[in-house]
C-alpha cells in the first residue's frame, strides 16, 4: 500500500492536465471483412458498413460531379445522377440510396436522414466546406459523412488572388462599361498591390496558398475559414470600424463569415473601399440585392472550386472516399467519426467512456473559484509488453492535473498533482486509485469520497445516512494505508443525496474530509 496522501495545497500557475494510458499491447489492426451482412451500430457514426456482396448500393449524385468520379462510382454501385432536386424530392429519393454525393448547393438536413430511415450509410461532399450537411443529425443517424479536402485548394487559392486583382483594378466594372460603349478611363483607377498588407483570415490549406502567390500584397483581407459558430459574421460592424480606411476584402469562404449588411453600409461609408465575393449568405443571392449590385463589389457564382482540374479532383476524391467507406475501409477523410476501425472503436469505447468519467471527477476535485481555468493537456502513452498479458490491450488510464489545489486533499499524489485513475472490468470503467489509496468503485451515477480514520462502524453509519435520504449505494470500496490509519471510502450512489445528509456524513467524527461527485 502507498504512503498516506500528502495534502500539500500549491499555489496554483498554469494547470496542467495528463491522461495516459498503460496499453498492454497494440491494438490488434488488421481485420478482414469476414461477415457479408450489413451491421449498423445506431449509438454512434457508422464505422463499419459491410453489404452483402450480392445487392450492388445505390448512390445518388445530387450535384454535378467529374465525370472520372462518376465512372469510378459505377463500377461499384448504382449511380443515380439527379440534380437540382427540391429539398422534397431529395427526401423522397433518398429512401432509396445507401450514399448521397453534394457540392455546396444542397442542404442535407435532419430530415433527410429521417427520411432516409435508417438506409444511408455515407454523406461525400465533395469538396470542402460541410456547413451544408447536418453533421449531428449524420452521426445521430449512424451515417458516415466524408469531404474532399484537398483537391480544390489551389482552384480556390487562385480564384482568390483573381478576385483580389480584379478588384484592385476594377476589372469586372471596366470590362461592363466597355462593352456597354462607354470609355470611362478616369472612372475605374485601380490601386497597385505592391507593398501593401493582406491579412489571410483561416490560415488553412486555402489561406496558405494565397499566402503563397500573395507574398508583397497589402492593405487587403482574404477570408478562407469554415462557417462555423465562432466564424459566423466575424466581419461585423465592430470589426469594420476597427480597419484601416480603405481596406479591400476578398471573400471565397463563405458568405456567412461576413455580415452582409454591415459590408454594404462599410462600402457606402467608404470603410471598405472595395469587397470581391465568391460567396453569399443565401446562394444565389436575391437579384436586387444591394450588396451585388454595389458599384465597388466584385461578384462570382461561387466559382472558387470551379476548374476542370479541381473537379476532376474532388470528384475522383470523394468517389474513392465513399467506395471505400461502403467497402467498410477506413475513410481517411471522415469529417463526424475517429480515424478508427469500427472494431477497434468497439474495443475503445468503455475506455473513452472511463476517461471521460476521469476527466470529469478530476476536474470537479479541483478546489478554487472556478476550477480549471486554463489547461494544457499532455498526452503520453506507454507501451509496456508483459508475457501473458490479459486480452484488455488497455491496463489503466490516469488523469492528473498539476498545479491545482484539490477540494479533497486525499486525491493529491505524492507528486503533488491531483491524480485518479481507473480500469474497465467487464466493460464497466471502475475508478481504481484516488491520489494515494487504492479503491475501486463502479463510475456509474455519482461518488461520495470520504477521507476517515480507519475503524469499525464508518461504513455503516455512512450508509445509515444515505438509507435515511433514500439514496440507494450502488458500489462501496475502502482502500487504505494500514489499519486503523487513513482510510479512503469510495461510495457509488444512484442518487444525489441532499444537503442534509451530506452535512450528517461531514459530521461524523472520524470523517476527516469528504466530496460528492456527480459523473
Ligand atoms: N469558394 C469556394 O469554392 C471554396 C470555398 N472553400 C471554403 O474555404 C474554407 C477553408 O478551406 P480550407 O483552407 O481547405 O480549410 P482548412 O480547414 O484547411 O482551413 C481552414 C482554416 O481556418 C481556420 N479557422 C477556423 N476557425 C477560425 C477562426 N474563428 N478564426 C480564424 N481562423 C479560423 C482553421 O484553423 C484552418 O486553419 C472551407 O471551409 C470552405 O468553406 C474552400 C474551397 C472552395
Ligand atoms: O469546397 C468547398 O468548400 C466549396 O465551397 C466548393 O463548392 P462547390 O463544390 O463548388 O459547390
Amino acid at each position: 500500500m502507498a504512503a498516506s496522501a500528502s495534502s500539500t495545497s500549491l499555489k496554483p500557475s498554469t494547470p496542467s492536465t495528463t491522461i495516459s494510458g498503460l496499453r498492454r499491447r497494440p491494438l490488434s489492426t488488421t481485420f478482414g471483412v469476414t461477415t457479408l451482412s450489413f451491421r449498423r451500430h445506431r449509438d454512434q457514426p457508422c464505422r463499419f458498413i459491410v453489404l452483402s456482396m450480392d445487392a450492388k448500393p445505390t448512390i445518388l449524385v445530387a450535384e454535378k460531379l467529374g465525370e472520372a468520379g462518376v465512372k469510378l462510382l459505377k463500377e461499384f454501385a448504382n449511380v443515380d445522377c439527379s440534380y437540382n432536386l427540391s429539398p422534397e424530392e431529395l427526401c423522397t429519393k433518398i429512401s432509396l440510396c445507401d450514399a448521397l454525393i453534394v457540392r455546396s448547393g444542397t442542404k442535407v438536413s435532419r430530415e433527410v436522414f429521417e427520411s432516409s430511415a435508417g438506409r444511408l450509410k455515407v454523406v461525400g461532399r465533395a469538396g470542402v466546406g460541410i456547413d451544408n450537411v447536418d453533421l449531428a443529425a449524420a452521426t445521430e443517424h449512424g451515417c458516415l459523412v466524408v469531404n474532399a479536402p484537398t483537391a480544390n485548394t489551389v482552384a480556390a487559392a487562385e480564384h482568390g488572388i483573381a478576385l483580389l486583382t480584379a478588384m484592385a483594378r476594377n476589372i469586372a466594372q471596366a470590362d461592363a462599361s466597355v462593352k456597354a460603349g462607354k470609355w470611362l478611363r478616369s472612372k475605374y483607377v485601380g490601386v497597385s498591390l505592391v507593398g501593401k498588407t493582406l491579412a489571410v483570415l483561416g490560415f488553412g490549406k486555402v489561406g496558405s496558398e494565397v499566402a503563397r502567390r500573395a507574398k508583397g500584397l497589402a492593405d487587403f483581407i482574404s477570408l478562407h475559414m469554415p462557417l462555423t459558430a465562432s466564424t459566423s459574421k466575424v466581419l461585423n460592424d465592430e470589426t469594420f470600424a476597427k480597419m484601416k480606411k480603405g481596406v479591400r476584402i476578398v471573400n471565397v469562404a463563405r458568405g456567412g463569415v461576413i455580415d452582409e449588411e454591415a459590408l454594404v453600409k462599410a462600402l457606402d461609408a467608404g470603410i471598405v473601399a472595395q469587397a470581391a465575393l465568391d460567396v453569399f449568405t443565401v446562394e444565389p443571392p436575391a437579384k436586387d440585392s444591394k450588396l451585388v449590385q454595389h458599384e465597388n463589389v466584385t461578384a462570382t457564382p461561387h466559382l472558387g472550386a470551379s476548374t476542370m482540374e479541381a473537379q476532376e479532383g474532388v470528384a475522383i476524391e470523394i468517389a474513392e472516399a465513399v467506395v471505400g467507406a461502403l467497402k467498410g475501409e477506413l475513410a481517411a477523410t471522415a469529417v463526424n467519426a475517429p480515424m478508427v476501425p469500427a472494431q477497434v472503436l468497439t474495443e475503445l469505447k468503455p475506455f473513452v467512456a472511463l476517461s471521460e468519467k476521469l476527466g470529469r471527477l478530476a476536474v470537479q476535485l479541483v478546489a478554487g473559484g472556478t476550477g480549471v481555468k486554463t489547461r494544457g493537456l499532455r498526452i503520453t502513452e506507454e507501451r509496456v509488453f508483459l508475457d501473458g498479458s490479459p486480452e484488455s490491450p488497455l491496463e489503466l488510464i490516469q488523469v492528473q492535473i498539476a498545479n491545482v489545489e484539490s477540494k479533497f486533499a486525499s486525491a493529491i499524489s505524492d507528486s503533488g498533482e491531483i491524480k485518479v485513475e481507473g480500469r474497465v472490468k467487464d466493460g464497466i470503467p471502475h475508478l481504481t486509485r484516488v491520489g494515494s489509496f487504492e479503491v475501486d468503485v463502479s463510475l456509474e451515477g455519482s461518488l461520495i469520497l470520504c477521507r476517515q480514520v480507519d475503524q469499525p462502524g464508518m461504513i455503516g453509519k455512512v450508509g445509515s445516512i444515505l438509507a435515511e435520504d433514500n439514496v440507494n449505494v450502488s458500489f462501496m470500496s475502502v482502500g487504505r494505508i494500514a489499519p486503523r490509519k487513513q482510510a479512503v471510502m469510495a461510495i457509488g450512489v444512484d442518487e444525489e443525496p441532499s444537503k442534509q445528509s451530506l452535512k450528517k456524513i461531514g459530521e461524523i467524527p472520524a470523517v476527516e474530509e469528504f466530496v460528492y461527485l456527480k459523473l
